[in-house]
């Protein structure tokens, strides 16, 4: 286990208090209370996955409770089925609908993705009111407890230990899966964008998992809540509630699995004080508690982002550095391309943008074991060019090819598992993660295990690999001392090297760098000058768009130089150096 001795103590203290809790002379309201605690930290946890970890806003988590629990209820009332064989037709109803909501949900970015939510949260609410099998806004009573032979978990303090086994389980499985492969992917959703795509990360499929994930888990707290009250109705699986799960994930800490149980904890007993004293102080029994739970998340929103569990952890800070394995089973890697076999060939390749003509019909090519240079003015064309390699635009027409396979059309995904890996103008690191994990993002597609492994942790030789390649690839640039350092640490120059680390995880036969010597000291440019050398006698091809002349001059083989989105001149350094077009254009005083 990852943790120290201090944070282990405190994780045995906390389940040992847990155990005996029952047993002791505590009034049998507060166990309610943590019965309600429990079952609402199942909805945290999802959302802490969804939303926390994932980016992903939703305010309807409370709907798949719902469905979780009116799944229950009808299957045991009305057709006597035993509770515990609809636990996993609960969990495969929140699975289901989770499924086409989320397909529809997952592709609104910016706001409208948790206005999406917001939408179904409230019409489902009211569809439950509407169905008469489901008892419309009376709901279903009757709901048979929980039963283990003999036993029946009637009481709050028998179901106490169903809820708080499920709530354990649960946030070791989400742990686990944070720490794998799949997590590691549905963690790099945060960074936005199309950049995840660009190391082998398949977006749509990260955001769609981790979204029937929130749903499944919200599923099984409608479960218990069903066969804990054993008498349902919509009312709890409204939209009010629904933002309430949002606060305790977002109170405990958004990116936390264990934060979201201290979440649900610090809202419900806040609820339950501010309903019991609240009316006596103000004299009225309105919902005042909704307001203070307003101010509340403006509050922590605005002086503690990362939420109050983050505030524990630095009082337990981790001494443990990631253990890299020397044994781990080395990754398949790709053979390598003959030297000067053309790889990467643009052939009149033309982007317009609208009236504009972005890149001019293009062409020129890479072959293994080069160095080419990509340079011309500010506008030429270059980053344009750069992104119709890697599938980032689309070409108006002209194509690419890659070892003679066509690029055109594919998706950058596809285009990076191909063995094209880039880095970017404007680095694209997950600063919380550690430079190892950002590295082992790269490898992604090196790996296979789904979410079922991981949350089993039965991939863990699989990650031995990943872990020990990203650690191979950080050792390659020289940035090894650095691996268990929060990438947001690093330098602009370590950053930039960072992203190297990151392409050259995938084994990759091409690796395009887009400015990498932009915003570098002399001594960060030399370091990087060097580094690319080595890489190229190490076999690696090499595309690079660079603006700072003297880096380009002495580094690459072939410069390809571009003017207005055309290509101007191409040839050795020597060569463009001399050539007029490329001094009037461009080099002018610094050739
Ligand atoms: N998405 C877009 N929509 C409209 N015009 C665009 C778009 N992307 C680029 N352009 C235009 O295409 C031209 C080429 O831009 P590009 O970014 O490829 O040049 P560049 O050589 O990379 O420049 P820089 O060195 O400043 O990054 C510019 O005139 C730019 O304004």
């Amino acid at each position: 286990m990852n943790f120290n001795s201090k944070r282990f103590s405190l994780a045995a203290g906390a389940l040992i208090l847990l155990a005996v809790l029952p047993m002791l002379p505590v009034p049998p309201f507060w166990i309610t209370l943590l019965n309600n605690i429990g079952i609402a930290s199942l909805v945290a946890i999802g959302l802490v996955l969804l939303t926390g970890v994932g980016g992903l806003t939703s305010f309807g988590q409370a709907a798949f409770c719902g469905f979780g629990a009116y799944t229950t209820a009808v299957l045991t009332t009305a057709y006597g089925i035993s509770p515990w064989l609809t636990l996993p037709l609960s969990l495969a109803m929140g699975a289901l609908i989770a499924l086409p909501l989320g397909l529809i949900t997952v592709r609104l970015s910016g706001h409208f993705l948790p206005l999406g939510t917001l939408a179904w949260g409230i019409a489902i609410y009211y569809l439950l009111g509407q169905i008469d099998m489901l008892g419309r806004h009376d709901g279903i009573a009757g709901i048979p407890p929980l039963s283990i032979g003999d036993h029946r978990f009637m009481s709050g303090s028998s179901i106490y230990y169903v809820i708080w086994t499920f709530v354990i389980l649960t946030a070791i499985a989400a742990q686990n899966l944070l720490d794998s492969r799949v997590g590691r992917a549905i963690r790099a959703l945060r960074g936005g964008g199309q950049a995840p795509e660009a190391f082998g990360v398949n977006v749509v499929r990260a955001k769609l998992t981790v979204f029937v994930l929130a749903g499944v888990t919200a599923a099984l707290a409608g479960w218990l809540y069903a066969h804990m009250q054993r008498a349902i109705n919509p009312t709890p699986f409204g939209i009010n509630m629904g933002i309430e799960y949002l606060l305790m994930a977002v109170v405990g800490g958004a990116g936390y699995v264990w934060g979201a149980i201290f979440g649900a904890s610090i809202v419900l007993v806040l609820k339950e004080v501010l309903q019991r004293y609240l009316p006596d102080l103000i004299g009225s029994t309105a919902n005042f508690e909704m307001i203070v739970f307003g101010i509340l998340l403006v509050l922590i929103l605005q002086f503690a982002r990362d939420g109050l569990w983050a505030f524990i952890l630095r009082l337990f800070p981790l001494a443990s550095a990631r253990k890299i394995s020397a044994d781990a089973p080395l990754l398949e890697k790709r053979p390598t391309a003959p030297q000067g076999s053309s790889l990467i060939k643009v052939e009149k390749a033309r982007k317009t943008f609208g009236g504009l003509v972005a890149v001019n019909d293009v062409s020129f090519e890479v072959t293994a074991g080069q160095i080419v240079g990509l340079i011309g003015p500010n506008g030429a064309g270059k980053s344009t060019t750069f992104d119709l390699i890697t599938g980032m635009n689309s070409l108006t027409s002209g194509t690419v090819s890659f070892a003679g396979k066509q690029l055109s059309g594919r998706s950058p995904r596809d285009i990076a598992g191909q063995g094209i890996a880039r880095t970017f103008q404007h680095p694209k690191i997950l600063p919380d993660m550690t430079v190892l994990e950002n590295v082992a993002l790269g490898a992604h597609q090196r790996g296979h295990s789904g979410v079922a492994k991981s949350i089993l942790r039965l991939e863990r030789g699989e990650e031995a690999s990943l872990l020990a390649e990203a650690a191979t690839q950080l050792e390659r640039v020289g940035l090894g001392e650095f691996k268990d350092r929060p990438a947001g640490d690093l330098a602009l120059g370590q950053i930039r090297i960072l992203e190297i680390a990151r392409a050259l995880a995938l084994d990759p036969a091409v690796l395009l760098l887009d400015e990498p010597a932009a915003g570098l000291r002399l001594g960060e440019k030399k370091e990087l000058a060097t580094l690319l050398r080595k890489l190229r006698s190490e076999g690696m091809s090499i595309l690079l768009v660079e603006h700072d002349m003297s880096f380009v001059m002495g580094l690459v083989d072939h410069l390809v130089v571009l003017d207005f989105g055309t290509l101007i001149a191409e040839g050795s350094p020597a060569d463009v150096r001399k050539n007029p077009a490329v001094i009037a254009a461009y080099l002018g005083g610094v050739a």
